[in-house]
């Protein structure tokens, strides 16, 4: 179904979706055929591009499984790109704890003999801690690898490689060192430390896979982002010379950036004229688009630290695919546990879900986004009539840094009644 071609003017300058990881158990995403998201690779500062594939869903891993499997299972920062020519449209699926559930390494990890690494944990605790600002901007799962359990574990090779990244970028001048400024999101929940609350109740094993299941919510939220056309990619080198090389030319690109950087800004828009058109009409950033702007508004100008850096980006590897035609097969589990640790993040395919119910609910979200602004602010913050049905752009316009380029459709799902009565008709 077509739908406008809103452009964002400078999307080297902005983001579609900061670098983050998701705070679910699992998330279950379908993008459409743009591309533009992208995985944070174990070490170092590199990304890989997750390649759209028709009928196919992408997994990842979120921190409330990363403490259940006692950090067996990663939860991988990744983060979508603006698009300069193309809209783009996702829905992932987050399927969480409830807030009253107290999740920990599960008990039969324990039993057999591991150390735990986090504490039991009340979730609404564990997200509350964590504002959305917050943890986007936090430090990332490597940082476990710091808590004295397992460093113990880490093998002489690993510890090398840490030490030789280490060298290597304090050496860099200027470049931001976020794992060292920055809170570490885990932090409190390592067993180290003294619990914050007690627990309501104990979870038992039974509890893990009797209860979370049919407890799991979900938020199917309809991301409208506009991420970048790909631009000619460099490989990223470990070679030393090169990489610093890469650093070098960054850095001198980095103040060159900076300096443009105001003189591009939108000249009508200032901040209260932006908030009420953006968030007050309902228009959002697609309507901000529509609108023909030939430079990016001030507001969604990113920290240089917070763009994603082309020359960081690793074209030759790729996330596994897993095709799930054969579930039983243990060789498919083998492969989804293996993905799970390795990378946090896969996709399958011949997974069962209909191609037609993937592409109805793509369509659904073009319907909503194609409401005029008025129908679709009926849902926003300020006016929804529940707070599980909600459209925005940011989630905190006051906090950010800065705006992501991006709009967005945030649905709870509670129950079939709750959906028929609240959720906008063209997405039921
Ligand atoms: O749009 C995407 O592909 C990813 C969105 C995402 O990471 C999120 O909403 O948590
Ligand atoms: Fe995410």
């Amino acid at each position: 179904m077509p739908i406008p071609n809103p452009k964002c003017p400078n999307p080297e300058l902005t983001v579609g979706v900061g670098r983050h990881s998701d705070v679910s158990t699992l998330t279950i995403l379908l993008q459409d055929e743009i591309g533009g998201l992208f995985v944070r690779q174990k070490d170092g500062d590199n990304w890989i591009h997750v390649p759209p594939i028709k009928g196919s869903l992408v997994i990842n891993v979120g921190d409330a499984l990363q403490i259940m499997s006692n950090g067996r299972y990663r939860s991988v920062e990744h983060r979508v790109v603006a698009n300069g020519s193309n809209n783009r449209i996702s829905v992932p699926i987050f399927v969480n704890p409830r807030p009253a559930d107290v999740i920990g390494p599960l008990p039969e990890l324990i039993a057999s003999g591991e150390k735990p690494i986090y504490k039991q944990v009340l979730y609404s605790d564990f997200t509350s801690n964590i504002s959305f600002v917050k943890h986007m901007m936090d430090s990332i799962p490597e940082q476990l690898d710091s808590v004295p359990e397992r460093s113990q574990q880490s093998s002489p090779t690993q510890k090398q490689g840490l030490q030789k990244d280490t060298q290597v970028t304090s050496s860099l001048p200027a470049r931001p060192q976020r794992n060292k400024q920055l809170p570490q999101r885990f932090k409190d929940y390592q067993v180290s430390l003294p619990a914050k609350r007690t627990s309501p109740h104990t979870i038992n094993q039974e509890e893990v896979y009797m209860e979370l299941p049919p407890g799991f919510s979900s938020t199917a939220s309809n991301l409208i982002s506009t991420p970048l056309k790909p631009r000619s990619t460099t490989a990223f080198s470990s070679n030393t010379l090169i990489f610093f090389l890469k650093h070098y030319l960054l850095l001198s690109t980095r103040s060159l950036l900076e300096s443009m950087a105001p003189t591009l800004a939108h000249p009508f828009l200032d901040s209260s004229a932006l908030r009420e058109f953006v968030i007050n009409q309902g228009n959002g950033v697609k309507g901000l688009s529509e609108l023909g702007l030939t430079a990016l508004p001030k507001q969604y100008i990113q920290p240089l630290e917070e763009r994603t850096c082309m020359s960081n980006i690793v074209p030759q590897e790729s996330i596994p695919i897993i095709d799930m035609s054969n579930w039983e097969d243990p060789q498919v589990a083998k492969s989804i546990c293996d993905a799970a640790s390795k990378w946090g993040f896969f996709q399958i395919v011949n997974h069962d879900v209909p191609i037609e119910v993937l592409e109805n609910v793509k369509d659904a979200t073009y319907r909503f986004f194609r409401l005029p602004a008025e129908v679709k602010n009926k849902y926003s913050k300020e006016h929804s009539s529940s707070n599980n049905v909600r459209f925005g752009t940011s989630f905190t316009p006051q906090a950010e840094k800065a705006l992501e380029w991006k709009d967005y459709l945030s649905l709870f799902y509670v129950s079939e009644e709750e959906t028929s009565a609240l959720w906008p008709s063209v997405c039921r």
